[in-house]
């Protein structure tokens, strides 16, 4: 399971990165972020300042110090293009693999009379029908209607062990690009050309439509008015100097504000959330928005539905077990009646089971009889012969309330024979045959390995998991159990697990849901984060906003991590950014006033070289942090598991009290080191 796909930064994405790093200068990119916006307007005046000095006013600062203020603000805006290219870079990489897996493929498209046509797959629309044999690629997204294949799913997943699939059932989807391993199988088209699980797949990795979070853009928001009260302050400084006859020439106000606004956050905000959505594609998780991943973090309950999430799902006849009064062969018989045309694998494995039996039924016999097929609704599936007669298979509960209404008794030992399944994990599922009950199936699923820690793990998050099962109270509590749950509701209609989600939400809390049937795309939808898994069906996946490419539901505690990452690492990053420009506002107003007023030799504890070194080691201090930090924009700050009072408590201690000092250490080392070198 849980395969990570190590890619790593190689000199591709960085030498691409540098490149995009100038593309991106483009105005009209670089509006979005309000803060890097002023740097650039910055940065254009002290161009015009460098060729003409004396433009707007007559200064005497002269044009090498113009110069230096303008290179230093262009880095600044270049480190701060380069962190969000290198975040893009490693979804960019990945989207060209997997455009390479769409390539053009021919199609064998079933004609009404049942001949095939060759047509190219980028033609195939939603509803034809297409069969796909044994070695080669799947052309798009669809339903299996027929057949039984052994499906090579790596090229998406990267996971090299062929996955079953088959029609009917919560694992009839497949997915364009990926390959038949053996056999073959007939699909309904589900796609429209361009909307495909691939398409999205790489739209998606290489961040095309990504769009800003609520949390980016409420920070955003606040940077920006923090961008225009530094404006007002320096604009309040011009008199100010005036008065002090300090000469403030346009290059230093322009140096002097960017210094004091948030440009280290603004630089790496967007690389940060990018990154993040980054990470969880390397946990081969595909999240469709940044919000996604940001709820993922605040989580508070986790539902999970139990077959195909839980369990394997391969839920499959074992035995037969007739009620008292009842042969072996009877029950049998009745059971295959039951299931002959229920096209569910459930259904398909009481056949399998009959046939090893001894058991075969005659085609024609059931020709006239009227299928009542499976749903999550009724729990129930059978068949209404010509005659009247009334076969029918189901949940317990479900055949004995159908029993009930037909005036028929229950058999004394049902309860106690479905008891014993239920205790052991199975699913019984009693067989009728008008108003009387023949018996017991006994359907087997394993339980996935090593959910117990995982969902430990969780619980030490402070995240509670409650198992969401249309199975009957005593199953559900046994696999409840040994999965390691903390709760569980039993019996659960499609509607009840919407409705527990909702009663969740209503408390005030953040809800994830994972599940892998039709019958959980609704919850899938309603919950804050709703993770499909990907051996589901294709209207989980559509409903979800992620989807497990492994199919391990244990998979959230990868995405919650990242998401509380992703939401520390903002946090720690933006409180540092604004520890550090109120550390550089006093290294450098002292530094600036200390001839006019030499009252202010108190305050001037950095003793730097001159003015204008004070503030040009400001600046490029300003812009080397940017790229400094890239690597825990990046990587994210580790994640502790404590709680988030004290998590919180420890980042301001870290990244505020830091965010002060280093200023401090980083502005006098460059002075020293300019005024050695004799620049200033
Ligand atoms: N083919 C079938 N015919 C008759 N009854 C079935 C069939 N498949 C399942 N059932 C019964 O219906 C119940 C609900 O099945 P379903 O697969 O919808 O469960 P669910 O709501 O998805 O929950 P989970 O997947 O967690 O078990 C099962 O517990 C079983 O008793
Ligand atoms: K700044
Ligand atoms: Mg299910």
């Amino acid at each position: 399971m849980a395969t990570e796909r190590k890619k790593t930064l190689t000199k591709e994405i960085v030498s691409q990165a540098s490149i995009d790093a100038f593309k991106k200068l483009n105005p009209a990119v670089m509006v979005k972020n309000p803060v890097m916006f002023i740097v650039e307007v910055g940065t254009v005046i002290t161009l015009l300042l460098s060729i003409w000095p004396d433009l707007f006013i007559v200064s005497d600062v002269g044009r090498g110090y113009n110069i230096a203020v303008f290179f230093i603000l262009l880095f600044t805006l270049l480190f701060a293009n380069f962190a969000e290219a290198l975040a893009e870079g490693r979804g960019k990489a990945q989207a060209d693999t997997l455009r390479k897996t769409k390539s053009e493929t021919m199609a064998k498209l079933v004609q009404k009379d049942g001949s095939f046509k060759q047509v190219p797959s980028t033609q195939l629309k939603k509803g034809d029908i297409v069969r796909v044999d044994a070695g080669e690629m799947i052309p798009t997204d669809g339903e299996i209607i027929e057949g039984l294949a052994s499906i090579d799913e790596s090229a998406i997943t990267g996971e090299s062990a062929p996955v079953i699939k088959e029609a009917g059932g919560d694992f009839s989807s497949v997915t364009g690009g990926t390959r038949v391993a053996s056999d073959y199988i007939v699909v309904k088209v589900m796609t429209d050309p361009g909307e495909s699980f691939l398409d999205r797949m790489i739209s998606l990795v290489e961040g095309a439509k990504r769009q800003k979070t609520p949390n980016e853009i409420a920070l955003t928001t606040l940077l920006a008015v923090l961008t225009l009260i530094f404006m007002i302050v320096i604009i309040t400084m011009v008199p100010m100097a005036q008065y002090l006859n300090v000469q403030l020439d346009l290059a230093t106000l322009i140096a002097l504000l960017v210094c004091l606004i948030p440009t280290t956050i603004g630089g790496l905000l967007s690389a940060i959330g990018i990154a993040g959505m980054d990470r969880v594609t390397q946990f081969n998780v595909l999240a469709m928005s940044g919000k996604a991943v940001e709820a993922a973090g605040d989580i508070d309950t986790l539902i999970l539905d139990k077959t195909g999430t839980i369990t394997y799902g391969n839920r499959m006849a074992s035995e037969f077990l007739p009620v008292k009064g009842v042969s072996s062969k009877e029950m049998t018989f009745a059971a295959l009646k039951a299931s002959v045309k229920d096209e569910t694998p459930e259904g398909r494995s009481v056949v399998e089971l009959a046939g090893k039996l001894g058991d075969s039924w005659a085609e024609d016999e059931y020709r006239e009889a009227d299928v009542v097929e499976f749903t999550a609704e009724t729990r129930m599936s059978g068949l209404n012969l010509p005659g009247g007669i009334q076969i029918r298979k189901g949940a317990v509960d479900a055949i004995k309330k159908h029993i009930a209404s037909k005036g028929g008794s229950i058999p004394s030992d049902l309860e106690e024979i479905a008891n014993r399944i239920a205790k052991a994990g199975g699913t019984p599922l009693a067989v009728a045959v008008d108003e009387r009950i023949y018996g017991v199936i006994y359907l087997k699923d394993t339980v996935k390995p090593g959910l117990k820690e995982r969902f430990a793990e969780l619980r030490a998050m402070g995240i509670k998991t409650i198992m969401c099962t249309g199975d009957n109270p005593l199953t559900a509590a046994t696999i409840a159990l040994e999965a390691g749950v903390d709760d569980f509701i039993a019996e659960a209609k499609p509607e009840d697990k919407i409705a527990s989600i909702k009663k969740e939400q209503q408390e005030g809390k953040l809800v994830a849901m994972t599940g892998d049937g039709t019958n959980d795309a609704p919850a899938l939808a309603q919950a804050d984060v709703g993770l499909a898994m990907n051996s589901g069906t294709m209207a989980a996946k559509e409903a979800a906003n992620m989807i497990d490419l492994d199919s391990d539901p244990t998979k959230l505690l990868s995405v919650v991590s990242i998401g509380k990452q992703l939401l520390i690492t903002r946090g720690a990053l933006t409180t540092f950014s604004i520890a550090n420009d109120i550390a550089k506002y006093f290294a450098i107003i002292p530094a600036m006033f200390i001839l006019a007023m030499p009252q202010l030799e108190a305050l001037n504890i950095m003793n730097l070289a001159s003015p204008k070194s004070a503030i040009l080691s400001a600046l490029i201090f300003n812009a080397v942090i940017i790229p400094l930090l890239i690597p825990i924009a990046m990587k994210g700050v580790k994640y502790r598991a404590m709680s988030a009072d004290r998590l919180l408590a420890r980042n301001v201690l870290i990244y505020g009290i830091g965010g002060v000092i280093v200023p401090f250490i980083g502005i006098k080392l460059i002075d020293l080191v300019l005024y050695g070198l004799h620049i200033v």
